[in-house]
């Protein structure tokens, strides 16, 4: 730091985080949160209060993480009482940023009381702005993948308000982008742009949105490792212009005082180490109802044990008026469909689970590489399908369902991925066990996650040193 470093020495112990309103956000904000406490930094979450309710009992420092609540904004067409996107269906999102904007005089008046040393965000454009006149650094911090930024969000799109993007435009990744493999082919392409429509207050675009947040801050972090990522950090990093901090992936440790529900310890129990296939589809999707009915007639097809834990479908309030006619009698004693929330990261280290079937969410894509599982992917999104991209075709440590044009699958395919990937003797399955163990083995190395967290640190402790 030599020069640049101010005379005291000033260090970074007050942080204040401003997530976007999304569990899928919130939550790894509060897990690095924890991270930092466990250095001695003292964070301040600024959160609407529904978002409180649900995660207060993640914070393993109260004395040091503090909850600040954001009341959101009422705005036209958005539903009464509406504070986080679980609360609303994907298509209003864009209703709940412009929510999120108005929020602005909310933080300001936070950030004049608290005065911290640096604000980390994702999605509120406007924060170095208003932050740096009074020499707080801030920090945009990516949660989802590094590719899902890559591909899309770096300054060598040039989408502007002007010129719509087009799907052949969106077809090709932006120059210099560096894989070949994690790519969206076909129509895929058509789920990316949303990214040039209005997300947020004055018609500003999910594009502008992030680009203006990650050239504006003072330095980039995102939450992966170089072990699976290093290239796509890369290219971030020289398209901004900045430094790129990783913090790994950040999970929380799986606790021994976190016994599995005994319903579903009762229930594994009783089937062959490695026998069971266990599927979930994150905290959002929500099916329509013939996907979800393919879906459970493929586990069937599979003819192994399953348990499935989804939201009812669109247009059934249970899981169990939605199921297939006589599934429930043709798959008992061997089949489970759930309706509600299970504990994933429990289940996967159960010993009768041997098969996840994911959605590859950026959370549930961590959790299946640190299990040892056979991994079967069946994403939706557009970030999902990159991690999918990732997991399958660059480290081949997953299977991926094949899809028809319209991007669903048959009952057919799901049962063919899960069959191939549980067969002993197939070759496939055993590269992809092969590969996915190597980097297990890695990910799991003792003291890798803690070093990535120590490196952060010290990071942030030098970019608020700097002037
Ligand atoms: O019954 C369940 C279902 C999920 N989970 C947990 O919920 C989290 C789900 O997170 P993730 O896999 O990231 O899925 P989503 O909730 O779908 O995540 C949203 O946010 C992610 C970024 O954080 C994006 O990558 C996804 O596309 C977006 O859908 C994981 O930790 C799961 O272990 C459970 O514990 N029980």
């Amino acid at each position: 730091m030599g020069n640049d470093q101010e005379p005291t020495m000033r260090c970074c112990q007050d942080i204040v985080m401003f997530p976007w309103f999304a569990m899928g956000h919130i939550t790894p904000f509060l897990h690095l949160a924890n991270k930092l406490a466990e250095k001695g930094c003292r964070i301040k979450m600024l959160l609407p209060n529904k978002a409180i309710q649900v995660i207060h009992h993640l914070n393993l420092h109260p004395h040091l993480i503090t909850f600040h609540t954001i009341a959101v904004p009422q705005v036209e067409g958005l539903p009464l009482g509406t504070e986080t996107a679980s609360d609303i269906p994907i298509s209003l999102a864009h209703l709940l940023a412009i929510a999120f904007d108005r929020t602005r005089d909310q933080f300001q008046a936070t950030i004049l009381h608290s005065k911290p040393d640096l604000v980390i965000y994702d999605l509120a454009h406007w924060v170095p702005a208003l932050v740096k006149p009074l020499g707080i650094k801030s920090m945009s911090y990516t949660v989802v993948s590094a590719a899902g930024i890559a591909i899309l969000l770096v300054p060598a799109r040039n989408i502007t308000k002007d010129k719509p993007i087009t799907v052949a435009e969106l077809s090709v990744p932006p120059p210099g982008y560096p894989s070949s493999t994690v790519v969206l082919r076909g129509h895929e392409v058509q789920s990316l742009l949303f990214v040039a429509q209005p997300f947020g207050d004055n018609g500003v675009t999910f594009y502008e949105k992030v680009t203006t947040s990650m050239h504006q801050c003072d330095a980039l972090a995102i939450r992966t490792c170089s072990e699976i990522e290093a290239n796509l950090c890369d290219y971030i990093g020289s398209q901004y212009g900045k430094p790129v901090f990783l913090t790994g992936p950040v999970l929380p440790e799986l606790s021994t005082n976190m016994p599995l529900e005994d319903r579903w310890a009762t229930w594994l129990g009783g089937f062959e180490p490695g026998s069971v296939v266990f599927c979930a589809f994150g905290s959002q999707l929500v099916l329509d109802k013939d996907q979800f009915q393919k879906l459970v007639l493929g586990f069937e097809l599979s003819g192994l044990p399953f348990l499935v834990a989804l939201k009812p479908p669109t247009g059934s309030s249970t899981v169990e008026e939605a199921l297939p006619a006589g599934f429930c009698e043709r798959v008992k004693g061997r089949g489970m469909v759930w309706g509600g929330w299970v504990q994933q990261l429990v289940i996967l280290s159960h010993p009768s689970v041997g098969c996840f079937v994911s959605h590859c969410g950026f959370g549930s894509m961590w959790e299946a590489l640190m299990c040892d599982c056979q991994i079967v992917l069946m994403p939706h999104l557009g970030d999902q399908i990159l991690n999918t991209r990732l997991l399958a075709d660059e480290l081949k440590v997953a299977v991926e369902v094949e899809r028809d044009e319209n991007g669903w699958t048959s009952k057919e395919s799901i049962s063919k991925s899960i069959k191939l990937v549980m067969d002993k003797d197939s070759e496939v399955a055993s590269t992809i066990k092969t590969n996915h163990t190597r980097y297990r083995q890695t990910l799991t190395t003792q003291g890798l996650m803690s070093r990535y967290i120590d490196k952060f640190f010290q990071n942030i402790q030098d970019l608020v040193r700097q002037k």
